[in-house]
């Protein structure tokens, strides 16, 4: 063979050679450090996004002077936070209390109000976590929300995580469950139990829902704690509309209790919006607002929700 043909055959395995080795580990590793990188971004913008969500707690409007009734659920939930926030060092580990709280009742009864109330005067941040974000998004997106929630959470730690209609986010798994929503609820208990183990890290989860029979015992296992807020009985509505008529001018001639006795059945919601439209009404006609006028919203309110239902 002449040297020529020497050359290029030496060239030519040379080349050979490189083709693998880039092929095999050069490009390999590029990729991981381009993707990770594109990782850390993508999971960064997602902290950034959930992070719209988080009150300081001087930015809370709502404390528990705003919410009528409730007392003992509030009372409870406020010892179970404080264990929570600094548990007792040197004490037994059956002292600690757990990360995940549960708060479960039908809709408008102040689960919303009590979880922002605890977070200002426990001096934690408020992180409400918005589904709409984390939800229907491409494929493997989710798990990223997910990601990014628990390491913004422990970022901004002390901090209340509130979710709410948590039953759509830890439904019970079933056998014709979409792969992407099994992964995702896979993801969520893994990063759930990385809290659970190591619990001076200050973030608690709070869930509220109204259809706490469609969370997978899964999740529920990690909520233990688990509180009704129920309907309003008579003292608590009494006390609700206290407080709504705490700046009209004329609390007076506004029989609370007959009007309390007349909302059976009624949540906080339905007594805030008879409130607001008797006080609007009687601005816009320039009356006063008077046990009547409370009475005859109370019944338009009380008849539209019935109409509503029948219709559903
Ligand atoms: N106990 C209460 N004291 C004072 N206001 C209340 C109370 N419960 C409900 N409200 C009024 O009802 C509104 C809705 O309450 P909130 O959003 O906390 O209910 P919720 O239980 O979280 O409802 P949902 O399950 O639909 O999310 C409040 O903004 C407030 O005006």
């Amino acid at each position: 063979m002449d040297q020529k043909a020497l050359q290029f055959l030496n060239l030519f395995s040379i080349s050979l050679l490189t083709g693998y080795l880039t092929a095999e580990y050069v490009w390999p590793f590029i990729k991981r450090r381009l993707w990770n990188r594109s990782s850390i971004q993508r999971r960064l913008r997602h902290e950034e996004e959930l992070s719209y969500g988080a009150l300081h707690p001087d930015e809370i409007s709502t404390g528990f002077e705003d919410i009528g009734g409730n007392e003992e659920a509030i009372l409870r939930l406020r010892q179970l936070t404080d264990l929570l926030l600094a548990p007792p060092t040197n004490a037994s580990r059956l002292l600690h209390a757990p990360s995940g709280l549960l708060l479960y009742g039908p809709p408008g009864c102040g689960k919303t109000m009590i979880a922002r109330a605890l977070a200002k005067s426990s001096g934690v941040r408020f992180l409400s976590l918005n589904l709409a974000t984390i939800m229907d998004k491409w494929v493997g997106e989710t798990e990223k929300y997910i990601e990014a929630l628990f390491s913004l959470a422990r970022k901004i730690a002390p901090v209340i995580i509130f979710v709410d209609e948590i039953d759509a986010l830890t439904r019970k798994r079933g056998a014709g469950e979409r792969e992407w929503s099994s992964g995702m609820k896979a993801q969520l208990l893994t990063f759930w139990d990385g809290l659970q183990s190591d619990r001076t890290e200050g973030v608690i989860i709070l869930g509220a829902t109204n259809r706490p029979q469609d969370i997978d015992e899964a999740f529920l296992r990690r909520m233990p704690v688990q509180i009704k807020i129920d309907l309003p009985g008579l003292e608590q509505r009494a006390a609700i509309l206290r407080i709504l008529l705490e700046d009209l001018d004329t609390p007076d001639v506004i029989d609370v209790d007959l009007i309390a006795e007349m909302a059976t059945g009624c949540s906080g919601s339905d007594i805030h919006e008879m409130a607001r439209r008797t006080v609007l009404n009687t601005t816009l006609s320039k009356t006063i607002p008077d046990t009547e006028s409370f009475l005859t919203e109370l019944d338009l309110l009380q008849s539209e929700k019935i109409n509503c239902r029948r219709y559903i």
